[in-house]
């Protein structure tokens, strides 16, 4: 876990990654430079053409070419020819070269950017369910995708770019000073200048793309929300302002992204027009040099040449910077994200479930809030006794679920102690306890895939255990019905299942596990009153001996408990079997006393809520 706050994706972290690739990138350099070395002479060739040739001052260049043409052709056309011929081979060369070079690039790029998403991917496993809830999925998702995309974008193309644009620079530069060194001092000089301006200008743009990554991750988590709820919001009748609230916030990305969009562009061009302007003057100063120096006119053609050559090397180092500043606002979102709080994992010392079939459970004077203002547990002191059923009864918000939430340890007790076979939970740890342990929610997640992948998800069973557990889970004739059987596509978080169809498959789902201790938070409520006697019926045997604690409304799913828990307001008031608790004066009474003896004599699976 990462405490210091210290970025995790920062260059130290980047350079142990390049240094990996260290001969890909060498051999990536390296032909950079073969290209450039292959490209930069080509403008060399006007001195020769003009000079030489043109205006008929046989000098080294026509020796060298006389070496290379038969007899036949040392004409001013077999010159140019030749040179022509020299310039396509010299381009093409350095372009396959280029192609070669970023292919190396890419190779890297795409490993370092993998290797961040795994990182990032790591961390989802780690991160509190806490930052989950307040951060929402669409940031998270707007991370893992966007800002990985952007590093992507600036380590793959940009800088693969930067080598080559460098390298051309530098070697025009280098040309210049042979030519001339005045001249080649002056671009030397310049070009730093313009990059020093232009920094100064994309300084002022840089906050703007934080701003734009703001909205669109605002804008994201919104229409996750939206999406998953269009069904409620349709019906209900509020689709239409929601999604007026959407297009709002995609509004504020267009004005947001325009800014940056704009400025950034504006800044580039205010740069270019800088070394634009240095261009020009340059030009002058060569053209004076001609008139009272000695440069030649077929050099000054080879000073534009190499001019025009350094435009766009020029132009793709200006947009680094840029292409940076949204690099560096996408890592510092990342390396948010990697450093948001985690889960907290106590390091496992021992296993008290390795010497014992059956678990049970002690939490004493166990205090938890959410909120440090209000508390939801207070004090809870009770014991699920090992291969017992037990009911947790109470009133809406009372804390049920909450419990539920400590003992499998998503949440932690801010006081007091939850043991497991009589070993505090945070020696054993929660990775030994959930193997022990198997949740039914009441609205189970289920997945855009096969029934046969929701009820495994991803271990490994045989049809045969699949269809035991799809039979005493009452699924097993609806799943018959079906076409494709255990293969039937069931669609995004199982729409095309039923409520109370998508509460048994998760029943099925918790039965292959073969717990030993079960929880049903309300893991019937959406089941009619037979089906649920049934299911009951069905789980009684596999229930015998397995610690179990339920957590219902329903009378049905309570009376069969060996021990009742009543909770008001985060503590215990009321212990005992369903016969004890009706004969006692208290909140059970008052919720199941009446309506038990009205209807419970009649249908022993009375359903009665509150
Ligand atoms: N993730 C959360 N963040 C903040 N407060 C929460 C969270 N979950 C629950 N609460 C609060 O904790 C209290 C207890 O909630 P809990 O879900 O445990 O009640 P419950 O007894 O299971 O209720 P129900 O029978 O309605 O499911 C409630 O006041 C609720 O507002």
């Amino acid at each position: 876990m990462n405490t210091n706050n210290q970025p995790i994706i920062n260059q130290s972290w980047l350079i142990t990654q390049v240094k990996q690739h260290k001969r890909k990138l060498i051999a990536a350099n390296l032909i950079a430079i073969v290209a450039t070395i292959l490209s930069v002479p080509i403008p060399l060739l006007m001195p020769l053409m003009v000079d030489e040739v043109l205006l008929n001052h046989p000098s080294t260049g026509i020796e060298v070419m006389d070496h290379i043409l038969p007899t036949s052709l040392h004409t001013p056309a077999g010159y140019i020819g030749l040179a022509f011929g020299l310039i396509i081979l010299m381009r093409t060369g350095s372009q396959l070269l280029n192609i070669l070079q970023s292919r190396q690039f890419t190779l890297v790029s795409k490993t370092i950017t993998y290797q961040i998403r795994s990182k990032m991917i790591d961390k989802l496993g780690l991160i509190s369910i806490q930052q989950y809830e307040t951060r929402g999925s669409g940031s998270i998702n707007a991370h893992l995708v966007t800002d990985i995309e952007t590093i992507d974008k600036f380590i793959g193309s940009t800088l693969s770019k930067f080598a080559i644009s460098f390298l051309t620079v530098l070697g025009t530069a280098v040309v210049l000073l042979w030519l001339d060194w005045r001249l080649g001092l002056f671009i030397l000089l310049v070009n730093p200048l313009v990059i020093y301006f232009s920094r100064k200008l994309g300084s002022k743009v840089k906050h703007l793309k934080q701003k734009e990554n703001q909205s669109f991750e605002r804008f994201q988590n919104r229409l996750v929300e939206v999406l998953d709820g269009i069904y409620q919001l349709r019906a209900a009748n509020k689709e239409s302002i929601y999604l007026q609230e959407l297009k709002q916030q995609a509004n504020h990305i267009r004005n947001d992204a325009d800014q940056f969009a704009w400025q950034s562009e504006a800044a580039g061009r205010l740069s270019f027009l800088l070394f634009l302007l240095g261009f020009e003057l340059f030009r002058v100063v060569a053209m004076l040099m001609v008139v009272f120096s000695d440069l030649t006119i077929g050099q000054i053609f080879a000073v534009f040449g190499y001019l025009w050559f350094m435009l766009g090397p020029v132009q793709e180092l200006l947009a680094v910077q840029f292409s940076w500043y949204s690099a560096k606002a996408a890592l510092q979102r990342i390396n948010s994200l990697l450093q948001m709080e985690e889960e907290y994992r106590p390091i496992s010392t021992t296993n008290p479930f390795v010497s014992s079939a059956s678990v049970d459970v002690e939490l004493h004077n166990v205090d938890f809030a959410y909120n440090l203002d209000q508390k939801v547990l207070r004090q809870l002191t009770l014991t699920i006794p090992a291969g017992k059923k037990v009911a947790l009864v109470g009133a809406s918000g009372s804390g049920k679920s909450t419990l539920i939430q400590l003992l499998i340890g998503v949440y932690r007790a801010q006081s007091g102690t939850i043991s497991f076979n009589h070993t505090d939970c945070e020696k054993i740890g929660f990775e030994i306890i959930r193997d022990q342990i198997a949740v039914v929610l009441q609205n189970p997640v289920l997945f855009n895939d096969t029934l046969r992948q929701n009820l495994t998800l991803g271990s490994k069973h045989d049809d045969n255990a699949l269809w035991y557990a799809l039979n005493l889970a009452q699924l097993d004739d609806v799943i018959n019905q079906l076409s494709d059987g255990l293969d039937t596509q069931i669609g995004r978080q199982g729409v095309r299942l039923s409520g109370g169809q998508r509460q048994r498959l998760s029943i099925a789902r918790m039965l292959l596990t073969d717990p030993k201790f079960v929880i049903l938070d309300e893991a019937t409520s959406a089941l009619d009153t037979a089906t649920e006697s049934r299911l009951h019926r069905a789980m009684s045997t596999f229930l015998a001996g397995r610690t179990t604690l339920i957590v219902a409304h329903r009378l049905s799913a309570i009376k069969q408990a060996d021990l009742i828990y009543v909770l008001e307001d985060g503590q215990v008031t009321q212990t005992g079997t369903h016969g004890e608790l009706l004969n006692q004066q208290g909140l059970y009474q008052a919720l199941y006393g009446t309506s038990n003896i009205e209807r419970g004599q009649s249908n022993p699976a009375t359903e009665i809520q509150f």
